[in-house]
């Protein structure tokens, strides 16, 4: 638990134990409560109506197979916990459910119109209290308690505290306390030699893999595996057998490894393996304050514009303190720029003391937020003014790493497994990581990330903690960022900061019971992107603004309300507010096919971005169509190499007119899904002679022009999730000299590593791809575009949440269009958060 690091949470035991309504049907809770086969057999009903998946269904069978004794109660808990992970919670939290029993389940929004309705979790649990369900928890074999030293292999996990009972998947459990487990070493930032981690609260060890973890071996032994034996290839050449972590030579004398003896990372037990040159290079070690501050002065030579310190300069200061630290902070306040400063600054600190540069590693979740830092961040590290930092200032600019990679393919992902080449036994062979859209990482991938990670390695989380969170279970940056916006600085953190930085921090900002994952955590608070002349600046701030206690429903929508200004007519130049009159208002098309500019002010004409250059009116698809049909390359001639070059840089244009615009929608199924939208918004093109296709094509097939997403990683064709290329009709010849044959389909797809190549894909050979038209807004986090437009759905939805409007809006450039298919939606949206239940920072469940 990071209770130890955080701090109790505010929320108190209840007074009473909550229990379900009492005005339910108390004979439908005896009645699927009274035996096994009658909570399957209403299981099954759930399963068929869709609230409910198999699979949740299937858990709660092989449980009662397994055991026999396992009472409904147990089994109807399994099969919720296992439903939550669906839902991207980690866990069902046995409270939450009693006081609200139907969120637990996936009941359709709209309500089912059905003659003889299953009964309801709030019927089944009707009248039921905490205690009792607790109790029936209470079966060893199948449910272990997280808080015991040993929780065994059982199935289950249950995590009880005054106020709450969790229920885990073991799997799930696992995760959270690797994540915990990995962070807790991390942020400890004393230079005791030989130091153990950080244990949990209780100050019990419960880490079961403590055995595989090379930084929990007493003074440098290596731990032994699960399974008991040593499967340590050479133990005499292992430093982890050198008393307190000194490395250790072979027999010979020679020092074969290839890393170990350079890497810090690889020292066990806390002390840091000296490299070849006798140095200790550990920089939070060994920097010293004045070096540090010099640093930090030379990378950000101007004083803070506003009040309080620059918080880019204190990112990257805590960012060098401990072995964890998260740098958060919504669109455009710098979270790239602050990054590659402080990869310079951690390359100038190594290098400074002579010793090899550290092996950094960037990564995001996604090849599309991949491919977009790979561009940004070369052109910032270009830029950089080093000369303050070091004497070689080109030779510590090549030392900045620029390729950026997915966590996939850093961990080595292996075809059908969910294992990874690295892990705690095959560490990954870095000294830094940085991964960007942290928020996109879910909580198996951030414990696979921090289990591989080598344990002096340092490891920054990069992202906007108020996006959406992974689509698959946890909310891993989100959790960690809780308390982020107030800082909790304690005055120890607070005096060194001011050393090292020389700005005070604010009173409002300390705190002398601040927690130690709040001293690795800096939000960025200023945008740069977008100032007060901006809707979609104004427009992301109020609808992030939290609701909290006390504060007015009313209030918030007024505001958001107001950026649009109550005539319908945008108070803003960026924004435009498109509200449809019906299904057919051809004001849609209008949108998709030439981007509406009617719909701002001056017609999108005039306006200016910072740096005082003219930004290109709001655009629709037509752009990148028209930029197909008017830039085909009139060579008879596709093949490799150079003869390829005038379709490679055909593509290029196409592709990058095609980021001039995107729909994005909240919802999968429904006209106003991407499964209505796609075909409707193909068929507007069609009618504006942009497009070809017939309608069977529109719906389910191949034609030019069609813009595909990636949904599933392809090695092979190394194609990431979130990829999207344009499919392009290329004539096809087999020499220079021959006629150009048929024209054959392909889809051009931009190189993921950032080098600008065009791959070009035969779509038979696509598996996994679909139109995008529309996307879903889950699908557009890491991207941007120049103009985006937000469609809101025509009925109350549980997703639609002020986190999707917010991700939805911060995917906006230069202009947005939020399209209302109904009224009220974009008030109801933005005054229901999301919930996502886990353990990772204890809270109470809203
Ligand atoms: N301290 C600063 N002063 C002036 N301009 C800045 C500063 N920091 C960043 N910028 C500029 O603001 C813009 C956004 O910066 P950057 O891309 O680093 O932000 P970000 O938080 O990574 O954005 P994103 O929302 O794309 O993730 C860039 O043009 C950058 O040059």
């Amino acid at each position: 638990m990071f209770e130890d690091l955080l701090g109790e949470a505010s929320d108190t035991a209840p007074d009473s134990a909550p229990s379900a309504q009492d005005d339910a049907q108390p004979e439908a809770r005896d009645e699927a409560l009274s035996n096994v086969d009658s909570l399957i057999a209403l299981l099954d009903r759930w399963v068929e109506h869709g609230w409910l998946r198999a699979l949740d269904r299937a858990l709660a069978v092989f449980l009662h197979r397994e055991v026999g004794d396992a009472s409904p109660l147990l089994l109807l808990a399994a099969a919720l916990a296992s439903h939550q992970l669906g839902r991207g919670h980690v866990c069902l939290d046995l409270a939450a459910t009693l006081a609200a029993p139907d969120l637990a389940l996936s009941l359709p929004p709209e309500g089912d119109d059905l003659s003889d309705p299953p009964p309801l979790p709030g019927d089944v649990l009707a009248g039921l209290d905490l205690v009792t369900w607790r109790a029936a928890l209470d079966h060893p074999p199948l449910v272990a308690d997280g808080r015991d030293d040993q929780p065994g292999n059982t199935p289950l996990v249950k995590f009880e505290s005054p106020d709450s009972t969790r229920l885990y998947l073991r799997r799930y459990w696992q995760y959270e306390q690797d994540i915990r487990h990995h962070i807790s070493a991390r942020l400890d930032t004393s230079d005791a030699p030989c130091r153990r981690t950080a244990l949990p609260h209780d100050g019990a060890d419960r880490r079961p893999d403590n055995a595989t973890d090379p930084a929990d071996a007493p003074c440098g032994r290596t731990a032994l595996p699960h399974d008991g034996t040593d499967r340590h290839p050479d133990n005499a050449t292992d430093p982890a057998n050198a008393p307190c972590g000194r490395t250790a030579l072979p027999h010979d004398g020679a020092d074969r490894r290839p890393d170990n003896a350079t890497d810090t990372a690889d020292a066990p037990c806390g002390r840091t393996a000296l490299p070849h040159d006798g140095a200790d290079r550990r920089p939070d070690n060994v920097t010293s304050t004045t070096t540090l501050a010099a640093a930090l002065d030379s990378l950000f030579p101007a004083p803070p514009t506003g009040p309080g310190p620059d918080w880019q300069k204190a990112a990257c200061a805590l960012a060098t303190r401990s072995r964890f630290a998260v740098i958060t902070g919504g669109p455009g306040t710098g979270k790239t720029t602050t990054v590659v400063k402080l990869l310079a600054l951690l390359q100038a600190l190594a290098m400074g003391e002579g010793q090899r540069p550290l092996r950094i590693h960037l990564a995001a979740p996604t090849g599309k937020a991949a491919a977009r830092l790979n561009e940004s961040i070369a052109d910032q590290v270009a830029r950089l003014d080093l000369t303050g930092l070091s004497d070689a200032p080109e030779t510590l600019r090549s030392a900045i790493p620029q390729q950026v990679t997915t966590l996939h393919r850093l961990l080595g992902s292996r075809p059908d497994t969910r294992h990874f080449r690295h892990h705690a036994g095959n560490p990954l062979p870095l000294d830094a990581l940085v991964i960007d859209e942290a928020s996109m990482v879910d909580i198996e991938m951030m414990a696979a990330v921090l289990t591989a990670m080598p344990p002096r390695a340092r490891l920054v989380l990069l992202g906007d903690k108020d996006q959406l969170a992974s689509v698959e279970a946890g909310a891993v940056l989100g959790d960690l960022c809780q308390r982020a916006e107030g800082g909790h600085y304690t005055p120890a953190t607070c005096d060194w900061l001011e050393s090292v930085i020389g700005t005070p921090i604010p009173e409002k900002h300390r705190d002398a019971d601040g927690q130690p994952l709040d001293q690795a955590i800096a939000m960025l608070r200023v945008s740069h992107r977008f100032d007060a002349k901006s809707g979609i600046g104004q427009l992301a701030e109020a609808v992030n603004r939290p609701l909290g206690v006390g504060h007015d429903h009313k209030e918030k929508k007024r505001a958001v309300r107001e950026i649009f200004g109550t005539d319908g007519k945008s108070r803003y130049a960026d924004i435009a507010r498109l509200a449809l009159a019906d299904a057919d208002d051809t004001a849609f098309d209008r949108l998709v096919v030439n981007g509406n500019p009617a719909g701002f002010i001056n017609n999108g004409e005039g306006r200016h971005d910072r740096r005082g250059e003219l930004i290109a009116p709001p655009r629709g698809y037509a752009h990148y169509l028209e930029v197909m049909q008017a830039a085909r390359p009139t060579q008879p001639f596709f093949g490799e190499g150079e003869a390829r070059q005038p379709y490679d840089d055909w593509a290029r244009q196409i592709l990058a007119a095609h980021g001039h615009f995107q729909l994005l929608c909240a919802l999968r199924k429904g006209p106003w899904g991407i499964e209505g939208l796609n075909p409707r918004i193909g068929r507007a093109l069609r009618r504006a002679s942009w497009l070809k296709a017939s309608d069977l094509e529109l719906e389910q097939g191949w034609f030019e022009g069609r813009p595909v997403l990636v949904t599933r990683n392809d090695y092979g064709l190394r194609l990431m999730n979130g990829d999207i290329g344009i499919t392009l009709g290329v004539p096809e010849a087999r020499s220079e000299t021959e006629p150009p044959g048929r024209t054959l389909l392909r889809v051009a797809f931009p190189a993921s590593d950032g080098s600008g190549d065009i791959k070009w894909v035969l779509p038979s050979r696509l598996q996994a791809v679909e139109t995008v038209f529309a996307m879903t807004v889950h699908k557009s986090q890491g991207s941007e575009f120049t103009h985006t437009a937000l469609l809101l759905p025509d009925a109350p939805n549980p997703i639609l949440t002020r986190e999707l409007v917010y991700t939805g809006i911060t995917r906006a450039r230069d202009w947005l269009t939020v399209v209302e298919t109904g009224r009220g939606m974009l008030d109801e949206a933005v005054t229901r958060e999301v919930v996502r239940v886990s353990g990772l920072i204890r809270q109470s469940v809203r």
